[in-house]
């Protein structure tokens, strides 16, 4: 699987404001070239901490997209992935709706009542990690998202997320919006937040940078991935 991780970030390298809020960093050309990277992928992954925070729909804006998709023979939208150990994702999530197809990585952790209830309100529920660990296992729930077809993945994030996808070893490519502003705050969301590295810190090779708004994108690959 080919793993592309995209967010938008202050200048600072905050996600968000301190109380997690959603807040729009990225303009509209940033959100456009956004939209392009999901109609390239086969589905788009988010951890719950985004779901709870900004109750995203992550389908595709351009229509002109959609139909490309379709006539590619795509599914119009890319799936939709959360990843979500217990089950906390709200039953009336907008990513629970009809317009794409929604996996939910869960671990053995999630009682049997929330999985039937989160399948009735139209999750495909995988199970991906035991129950002693705390988390959900990202590399085999990748690999089974794999079986199911999914080759290009997209990571939105948050932080946690991305921080795991880069401790596991999975990510490829990472693009990041920097908007010309200071959002500031020691517990706003970051990048990568997580335990943090402390030694083999993942390496990236800068392959290119796009003026976008008032703002950048930095473009990286991932050294040892190609
Ligand atoms: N600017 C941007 O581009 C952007 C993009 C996305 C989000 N955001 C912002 O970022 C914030 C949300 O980020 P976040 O870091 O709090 O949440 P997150 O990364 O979206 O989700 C983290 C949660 O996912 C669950 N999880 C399950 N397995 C995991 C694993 N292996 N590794 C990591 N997490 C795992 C954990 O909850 P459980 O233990 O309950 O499973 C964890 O707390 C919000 O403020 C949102 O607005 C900004
Ligand atoms: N690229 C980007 N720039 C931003 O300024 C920002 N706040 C996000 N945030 C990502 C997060 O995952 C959001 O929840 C989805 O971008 C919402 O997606 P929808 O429009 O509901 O499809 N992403």
């Amino acid at each position: 699987m080919h793993v592309v991780v995209n967010a938008a970030q202050s200048v600072d390298g905050k996600l968000a404001t301190r109380n997690r809020e959603q807040h729009r960093i990225s303009g509209p050309e940033d959100f456009d070239r956004v939209d392009r990277v999901r109609a390239a992928a086969d589905a788009v992954l988010v951890g719950v901490g985004t779901i709870l925070a900004d109750d995203p729909h992550l389908t595709l804006d351009e229509e002109d997209r959609r139909v490309e998709r379709l006539r590619n023979g795509r599914a119009g939208h890319p799936a939709r992935v959360v990843v979500d150990s217990t089950g906390r994702t709200p039953t009336d999530a907008r990513i629970l709706d009809d317009a794409a197809t929604t996996y939910l990585l869960v671990s053995e952790a999630t009682p049997t009542e929330r999985r039937e209830a989160l399948t009735e309100a139209g999750a495909a529920v995988i199970v991906a990690g035991d129950d002693d660990r705390e988390c959900v296992d990202l590399t085999a729930g990748l690999d089974i998202l794999t079986d199911r077809g999914i080759d290009r993945l997209m990571v939105e994030g948050g932080g946690e997320v991305i921080y795991s996808c880069f401790a596991a070893g999975l990510v490829d490519e990472l693009h990041v919006y920097v908007g010309s502003m200071v959002i500031g705050g020691r517990n706003a969301p970051t990048l990568a937040d997580g335990e943090g590295f402390i030694e083999a810190f993942p390496t990236l090779d800068l392959v290119g940078t796009e003026r976008l708004d008032d703002g950048i994108v930095l473009s990286y690959e991932v050294d040892g991935r190609s």
